[in-house]
């Protein structure tokens, strides 16, 4: 652990580079690291360091290891839900900072028409939204994220970087993002949601809850923004997120300040509550890690009381949640960095995707309607993948079998 290769920072393009290539295309599944603001993006090869740990202990290792680094080293990665889980973090043999893709070119991405599997099947998830409910009603459970997963089987690799670009072309906002993990599987997403981020003293979270699937004509959605904002139901689901993230992020703060109405925020397919949290940081300054583990997980992917929404979540949705829900992104040795909330992605291996959405459950959700949305969000990462198969009932396929 005490050698560590020399790394590059802002180096200029090689004039070779055509105007349409990007720092996305050198993306090599399992050694790269990728992330995207729109505004600039981080590339990352090789793991000079791997940082040990579960879900839970893992940024705090990490932190100080990467303090104890210093220079201009720099930490990237992903934590999964689970804080009993291995986080998947490392400081890189390299990295460099390019343009965002905003301004990047859609390459066409091979067509998948597998069929996607529903695992568990639908009726699964109506289910557990029901029963969410009636715990809502009896116990102190006020709200909890519930999840859904489909399986794609593959008859041709993933063209990671392609399925990036189509992010990226499909919503101009958020992060776009690609991460190696263990078993040779890569996680790929376009998350909307910055979990937190650190600049200096300025600490910024944009949490994200209450939904509305995008209709594709502009009147409509205009609409669906103005109905979703006087949703009594939606502002509570959003309300009990932005005062969990204040809650956390004051201890911290010497200012802290966030507007009483939530604005939407649009993505490619939907259409979002969305409330700005900022503040200044009191000294000694936490490092942009730290933060998003004091967050982790907050009431848009688990819910509330936390530990009540995770012994819900786990007795409910009847899979494992891998990295969705968790966190990516980046810290520099100064406590600067980007951490995004892990949804709106896939795993993706050589034979098989796995894809995720959840939904977030208070008093008067619907299970048809959260199912709905679960659908419409998991649209996001079908149409980047160039997905042009079914999606199917898991039982489905066994009964025909
Ligand atoms: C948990 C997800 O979305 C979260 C972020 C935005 C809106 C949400 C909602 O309205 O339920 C969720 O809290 C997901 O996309 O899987």
């Amino acid at each position: 652990m005490s050698t560590v290769a020399p790394r590059f920072a802002d180096t200029p393009l090689s004039p070779l580079w055509s105007v349409h290539m990007h720092l996305v295309d050198e993306y090599r599944p399992g050694s790269s690291f990728f992330f995207d603001t729109g505004s600039r993006s981080l590339l990352t090869h090789g793991s000079a360091i791997v940082l040990p740990g579960r879900g839970g202990l893992a940024p705090a290792r990490a932190d100080t290891v990467l303090r104890a680094l210093g220079g201009d080293q720099l930490l990237v990665g992903a934590v999964p839900f689970s804080d009993t889980e291995p986080a998947q973090l490392l400081v890189p043999d390299v990295y460099r900072w390019g343009p965002g893709l905003a301004g990047a070119e859609a390459a066409p991405t091979h067509s998948h028409d597998t069929p996607a599997l529903c695992e568990p099947p639908p009726q699964h998830y109506r289910d557990a939204v029901a029963t969410a409910l009636a715990d809502i009603d009896a116990t102190e459970l006020s709200k909890v994220v519930l999840a859904r997963s489909l399986r794609i089987g593959l008859d041709a690799p993933v063209d990671i970087p392609a399925v990036l670009r189509q992010l990226r072309h499909r919503q101009r906002r958020g992060y776009v993002f690609a991460c190696p993990l263990p078993e040779q599987r890569d996680l790929v997403g376009g998350s909307p949601e910055l979990l937190v981020s650190r600049n200096g003293d300025v600490v910024t979270a944009h949490p994200l809850a209450g939904s509305r699937p995008r209709s594709g004509d502009p009147r409509v959605d205009t609409a669906r923004g103005a109905e979703l904002l006087a949703s009594e139901k939606d502002r509570r689901e959003h309300a009990v997120v932005v005062d969990a993230i204040a809650r956390s992020l004051d201890p911290y703060c010497a200012e802290l300040s966030a507007p009483s109405t939530p604005e939407i925020v649009s993505t490619g397919h939907m259409l979002h509550l969305g409330t700005r949290v900022t503040g200044r940081l009191r000294d000694p300054l936490p490092s942009a890690l730290s933060l998003a583990a004091a967050l982790h997980p907050t009431p848009a992917v688990c819910g509330t009381p936390t530990a009540t929404a995770r012994e819900a979540i786990a007795r409910l949705e009847g899979f494992d949640r891998g990295f969705y829900s968790g966190m990516v992104g980046w810290c520099d040795s100064a406590g600067n960095g980007e951490w995004a909330v892990t949804i709106r992605c896939a795993e993706i291996g050589a034979r098989d995707v796995r894809l995720f959405a959840g939904a977030g459950i208070v008093a008067g959700s619907d299970p048809a309607a959260e199912l709905a949305e679960t659908e419409a969000k998991l649209q996001t990462m079908l149409s980047a993948l160039g997905h042009t198969g079914k999606v199917v009932d898991e039982r489905a396929v066994h009964a025909m079998a």
